[in-house]
């Protein structure tokens, strides 16, 4: 019951708003695929994974450096042939030792065992080294190989996968998939040296006596097992703590970062986010406590189970002595056997989850190969395909079968002569991007010829940049068709007709290289100099702001590296509309290149675009409709669909949408009382 008198006089505190007090779920992360997959799996799922897993790094391996593996699968049989050499030896020497006579003479008689054993030994010394030799160059091997294979394909596909927040993810684990691969090879490399070690002992065991495999297997199976399920637990801890990891990381990035660090302090973040920090430890600390308790349990067991077998073993060996079944050196060399099987059996546990949780990323990263094929281009529509494998090789690099079983690819068709680009015709094109109920663009057609200056007019989301987007071959229209000089894309080849387009885009992206190369990059295959980079941030208002840097054009535009700058938002949009301006293309696509600028940059640089009419084709994409007055015609689209075109004086005179927002904009320069409330009012969505 509610307690009238209280609520009147103490009002209860009102329970903190759900954003406040509940911590929101995290995505899973890919960097853990691994971990995860060994926490979750018995030791029956881990083992009947291994060979298939084993089998896949000797491949990726073999293709990226034969001698080098070659050399590793040697070394590998050698050490354990030696081992078993070794323990032989030992034994011989054991027999020698404990025989009846002088010392003298006992000694002289091991003398050639010992000096086999210390040969051996040597052997097995160098065996070692070489095989660290081969794997230290072999990893860099490896690394190029699988790397290159993912570089070569999310270059590749096209825009539209990108589009999928499965597609984004799938690349992100293929990424760690790709780091794993090295570590996947090391690990079954060392996992099969492991094993030879452990056979390389139940061999030697066997030769001296058959009954020494029982005590052998006696002190090597119950420790084997406790390790694996300690390091089983290890790894539950470990991905028990993933949550708390990933929210610190989060609150790190929130805290103790230079983006965060202005709104932090205007909006007084600091103790909201200190008390998340807080709230978090708690409740993982207390997790990560109660499994420690699990973890030290099992760890203590298998100690326990380990100590206990090693008793056993020498209780079966006293018994077998006394007995007489072995003589004592038998005894004595099964009791170094054991030490030394138990060495190579902790290789092997540790190799084993190592194995397992790379796989599981090397697994994500040969997935993603393949699934990737699906978004690549046709082979003809990349310009440098011959860096890319066929699409049958591709799919080979995520099987890991043998190129050479692999069909030749088509050859590539020549690419067409030079030709400029004279008209485009959009004719009835759509897009619809995945998931989404209605058209971004929906059917629009019109036409542009050399010469002309277009501009595409709208509200935000009204479709202007996809639009732009499919004229630039950047998206494929799912209806319709997009003609260069009356011939659809595929005829041209992409990579042609991109090759005479030049885009500007609202999401322009930063560069980490010098202002130079940021320009020069706009026209990469013909390696422009100074005087084209500077006459190109000449029209884009650029050339005085960049002398002014620290080292000029060759200032470096990120801060990771030393003396690294970074731009304002105008200033990067001044760089980006110079590297548009660069490659003198048949089309430039302008999207929003203004927003950012101040007035006087802005008046200079549609200056500059102006002085292209005539000549090419430019599609310009603005809100500022003061500058799309001069514009030979303007599209104005609105959701998606082309409601209106013509140019500013016939929409003018037409009282449309274009009228409406033009009208509006120009107001808010209008300083004469009164004037706003004659404004023509919408709702902005209407
Ligand atoms: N990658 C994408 N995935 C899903 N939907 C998208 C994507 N890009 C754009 N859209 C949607 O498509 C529609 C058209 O977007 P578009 O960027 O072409 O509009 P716009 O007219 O250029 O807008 P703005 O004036 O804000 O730049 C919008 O509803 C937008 O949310």
């Amino acid at each position: 019951m509610p307690d009238p008198a209280r609520s009147e006089q103490e009002p209860v505190a009102a329970p903190p708003p759900q954003w406040k007090s509940a911590l929101p779920e995290l995505r899973e992360m890919w960097w853990e695929t691994g971990v995860r997959a060994r926490a979750q799996a018995g030791l029956f799922a881990v083992f009947s994974e291994l060979p298939r897993l084993v089998w896949s790094a000797l491949v990726v391996s073999w293709r990226a450096d034969r001698v080098r593996t070659s050399i590793v699968a040697a070394a590998t049989i050698g050490a354990g042939v030696m081992s078993a050499f070794g323990l032989l030896a030992a034994q011989r020497v054991l027999v020698e030792l404990f025989a009846g006579g002088p010392t003298a003479d006992k000694v002289l008689a091991a003398l050639p065992a010992l000096v086999a054993l210390a040969a051996v030994t040597a052997l097995r010394a160098g065996l070692a080294a070489a095989m660290g030799y081969a794997q230290n160059g072999l990893s860099p091997k490896v690394d190029r190989e699988v790397e290159r294979g993912l570089f070569e394909v999310t270059t590749a596909v096209r825009l539209e996968a990108f589009d999928a927040d499965a597609f984004a993810d799938d690349m992100e684990r293929a990424s760690r998939g790709a780091n794993s691969t090295t570590g996947l090879v090391q690990a079954s490399m060392n996992l099969l040296a492991g094993l030879a070690g452990v056979l390389a002992v139940a061999v030697a065991v066997v030769v001296v006596h058959p009954l020494l495999l029982l005590a052998l297997l006696v002190a090597t199976v119950p420790n084997g097992w406790a390790s694996l399920r300690a390091g089983h637990l290890r790894y539950q801890t470990y991905a028990a703590g993933s949550v708390r990891r990933r929210r610190l990381w989060l609150l790190h990035r929130l805290m103790a970062e230079r983006d965060s660090a202005p709104e932090l302090r205007s909006y007084g973040l600091r103790s909201f986010l200190l008390d998340q920090y807080d709230r978090v430890m708690s409740v993982e600390t207390g997790i990560q406590l109660a499994l420690a308790r699990r973890v030290t349990t099992t760890t203590t067991v298998g100690a326990m189970i380990g100590g206990i077998a090693t008793a056993v073993v020498y209780v079966l060996l006293g018994l077998l002595l006394i007995d007489g079944q072995i003589p004592l050196a038998a005894a004595a060399t099964c009791v170094i056997a054991v030490q030394a099987a138990q060495r190579s059996l902790a290789v092997v546990t540790f190799q084993v989850d190592r194995v397992y949780t790379e796989g599981q990323h090397f697994r994500d990263y040969t997935g993603f190969m393949t699934r990737a094929i699906d978004h690549l281009p046709p082979a003809a529509d990349l310009a440098d395909s011959a860096d890319l494998p066929p699409a049958t090789e591709r799919a080979d690099l995520a099987s890991t079968a043998d190129p050479a079983d692999s069909p030749p690819a088509d050859p590539v068709a020549p690419p067409p002569m030079p030709e400029r680009l004279r008209e485009i015709s959009v004719d009835a094109v759509s897009l619809r991007y995945p998931d989404r109920d209605t058209a971004a663009v929906d059917e629009v057609s019109l036409s542009i010829e050399a010469g002309q200056t277009v501009a595409f007019v709208g509200e935000n989301g009204s479709g202007k940049s996809t639009l732009a987007a499919m004229i630039a071959t950047l998206r494929t229209p799912t209806a319709g068709t997009v003609r260069y000089n009356h011939r659809p894309a595929h005829a041209w080849g992409t990579d042609t007709l991109r090759a005479r387009i030049a885009v500007v885009t609202q999401e322009y992206h930063k560069w980490p290289f010098t202002a130079a190369t940021n320009i020069a990059i706009g026209d990469i295959t013909t390696t422009p100099g100074p005087d084209r980079i500077e006459a190109a941030a000449a029209r884009a208002v650029a050339h005085d702001m960049i002398r002014e840097l620290p080292h000029g054009y060759e200032t470096l535009l990120d801060r990771t590296f030393a003396g690294g700058q970074d731009l304002s938002g105008g200033q990067w949009q001044r760089i980006t509309a110079a590297r548009g301006f660069l490659r003198d293309a048949d089309v430039l696509i302008m999207d929003e290149p203004s927003s950012a600028l101040d007035p006087r940059a802005e008046d200079a640089l549609f200056q500059a675009i102006r002085d292209r009419q005539g000549r090419g084709i430019t599609i310009l994409i603005t809100h500022r409709l003061a500058n799309v007055r001069h514009a030979d015609r303007i599209y104005v689209l609105h959701h998606g669909r082309l409601v209106e075109a013509g140019t500013h004086d016939h929409l003018m005179s037409t009282g449309g949408r274009y009228a409406d927002l033009f009208t509006l904009q120009a107001a808010g320069y209008d300083t004469t009382p009164g004037a706003a409330a004659t404004l023509p009012r919408q709702p902005a969505s209407a």
